[in-house]
């Protein structure tokens, strides 16, 4: 079987076991159902390709194993069903038509959705499983297994996802190992393609041309996997700007307060607090994923950024991201980008696709580069993993994250924060009373009170981001007792 053989006799080891992954699901489904019981959903893409040559192989060696083969193999009867749209491009639909007849596909050609098309051909056939080449970083493959019923709704059946864990470099690699056809528009600068609607070929192969028609490198050449689909109109804005959506707060915020949380994973890591006036709460929690997950969950969504350090590894207590994947209800998936980092940093121990600590919260992630960083730092919508291992790398950390969003703007619009500091002789019990006064006038204001020394001067400060009301408010306080009570401090 020329797929098997040309993988076989590849190099390449992580496509050898990503293949062989996707054989094993194959496997297993064509060993849980009839051939009349499943079906393939095809629709000239490169991911469904991919998977129509994985089928191919997969059935080709599931009927040699029961020794029933003649050798000769060459016959894929496989129902497979290709849902036809007047939106398609014309390149989509001649490839599938002509990939239909080369490999002798018994093609059902559906014209209606989704939804009621399936309904009909469930009604019609004995289907109870579909193989799709749903990925992981599609929007549908979210909470997707290998094998994944059918949403409530939708007529019940099996989805199989045999390439679910690939990455669109995998796809590539295995396209060009097999030497296989693809639709001619990934040749075009297409990189995953939709409707004539909404796709147009990836601005990040363009080849500029002062002269004359832009023109596009193609599809494989995408260094960056996760931009593949960078060419399809947008149904949900860009993650750049989505800070706001995990916390639902901070448009209405931008001017005033700004409430952060630190989250510190590890009772180990109490070697200080971060040193900044804006964060409300710091809270540390145990190494264990769901305790990690209850904090996140907790602070996401009441506060406008939430900051987690410690937990990050590949120790067995290394649970922070599992723990912030839990709170967002998403599941770990490998981040190829991430891996690279991780392969500079730790080369040999570094296994590849094994990778674990390569494993990122699937479809919120975005990583933070700074020149000064080894590893970048991990947004996950309002919740900023540091990565650092010790405290100078965590303040290292911080400074880089504090110049990221000067010069990118992807945390909310920060207002520095100012204050003022009185210090004076009085008791506590004599400023305690004007002091709560203060403090309902001015809610907008910190005011605090501490000493340095138990005799020391009781020294009061004033925090916010408007000046003007601190000066109101140091002006109001001074009102209420004799000149020179209280002297400013730095
Ligand atoms: C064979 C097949 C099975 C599908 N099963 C489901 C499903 O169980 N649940 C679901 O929400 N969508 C299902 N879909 C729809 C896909 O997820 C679809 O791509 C998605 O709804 C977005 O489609 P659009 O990008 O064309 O709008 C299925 C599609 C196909 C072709
Ligand atoms: N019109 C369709 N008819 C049949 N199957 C479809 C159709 N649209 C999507 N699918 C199924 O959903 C899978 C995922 O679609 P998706 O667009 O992400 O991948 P693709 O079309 O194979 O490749 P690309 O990402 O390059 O567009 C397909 O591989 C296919 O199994
Ligand atoms: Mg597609």
């Amino acid at each position: 079987m020329e797929i098997d053989k040309a993988i076989r006799e590849s190099d390449d080891r992580r496509l050898k076991t990503k293949y062989n992954n996707a054989i094993y699901v194959i496997k297993r489904a064509l060993a849980l159902y009839s051939i009349e019981e499943v079906a393939f959903s095809f629709n000239g893409g490169k991911d469904s390709t991919v998977l129509l040559h994985l089928l191919r192989a997969g059935y080709f060696l599931h009927k040699m194993e029961q020794k029933c083969s003649n050798g000769g193999l060459t016959s894929f009867p496989i129902r497979t069903i290709y849902f036809e749209s007047s939106a398609a491009f014309p390149e989509i639909n001649s490839f599938t038509y002509d990939t239909a007849s080369s490999y002798g596909l018994q093609l059902d050609i559906i014209s209606s959705d989704f939804k009621s098309g399936l309904e009909k051909l469930l009604k019609a056939n004995p289907i109870r499983a579909i193989f799709l080449g749903v990925r992981i970083g599609d929007p549908t493959a979210v909470g997707q297994e290998q094998f994944s019923p059918s949403s409530p709704g939708w007529p019940p059946f099996m989805r199989v996802n045999p390439i679910l864990d690939w990455s669109y470099r995998d796809v590539w690699a295995f396209i060009l190992t097999c030497k296989v056809q693809y639709c001619s528009l990934y040749d075009q600068g297409y990189t995953s393609i939709g409707s004539i609607h909404d796709t147009v070929p990836n601005a990040l192969l363009s080849i500029s041309d002062s002269c004359c028609k832009e023109k596009f490198k193609p599809a494989y050449l995408l260094s960056d996997g996760r931009l593949e689909r960078a060419g399809r109109a947008k149904k949900f804005s860009s993650s750049i700007n989505a800070v706001g959506n995990g916390s639902g707060s901070v448009d209405s915020h931008k001017s005033s307060l700004l409430v952060a949380s630190v989250i510190a994973v590890g009772e180990e890591i109490l070697f200080g607090t971060v040193e900044d006036r804006s964060v409300s709460q710091t809270v540390v929690v145990q190494n264990d994923k769901d305790s990690v997950a209850e904090e996140v969950e907790r602070r996401k969504s009441t506060n406008d950024m939430v900051f987690i350090y410690g937990g990050v590894g590949p120790l067995h207590s290394d649970v922070t991201l599992a723990g912030v994947a839990k709170a967002f209800g998403v599941r770990l998936a490998p981040d190829e980008e991430f891996e690279e980092y991780l392969r500079h940093l730790i080369s040999d121990h570094c296994t590849g696709d094994q990778n674990e600590m390569a494993l990122l919260p699937e479809g919120i992630t975005e990583l933070l580069h700074h020149e000064k960083l080894a590893v970048p730092l991990i947004k996950c919508q309002n919740v900023i993993i540091f990565t650092a291992t010790n405290a100078t790398e965590l303040d290292k950390e911080w400074d880089c994250l504090i110049e990221l969003t000067r010069s990118c703007g992807f945390l909310p619009t920060m207002v520095p924060y100012v204050s003022k500091h009185l210090q004076t002789n009085l008791s506590d019990v004599e400023t305690a009373q004007p002091l709560s006064k203060l403090c309902l006038e001015f809610p907008d204001l910190n005011i605090g009170c501490y000493r340095k020394s138990r005799k020391g001067p009781l020294i009061i400060s004033f925090e916010g981001k408007d000046q003007t009301q601190i000066e109101s408010a140091v002006e109001s306080l001074c009102k209420l007792f004799h000149p020179g009570t209280f002297s400013g401090i730095h």
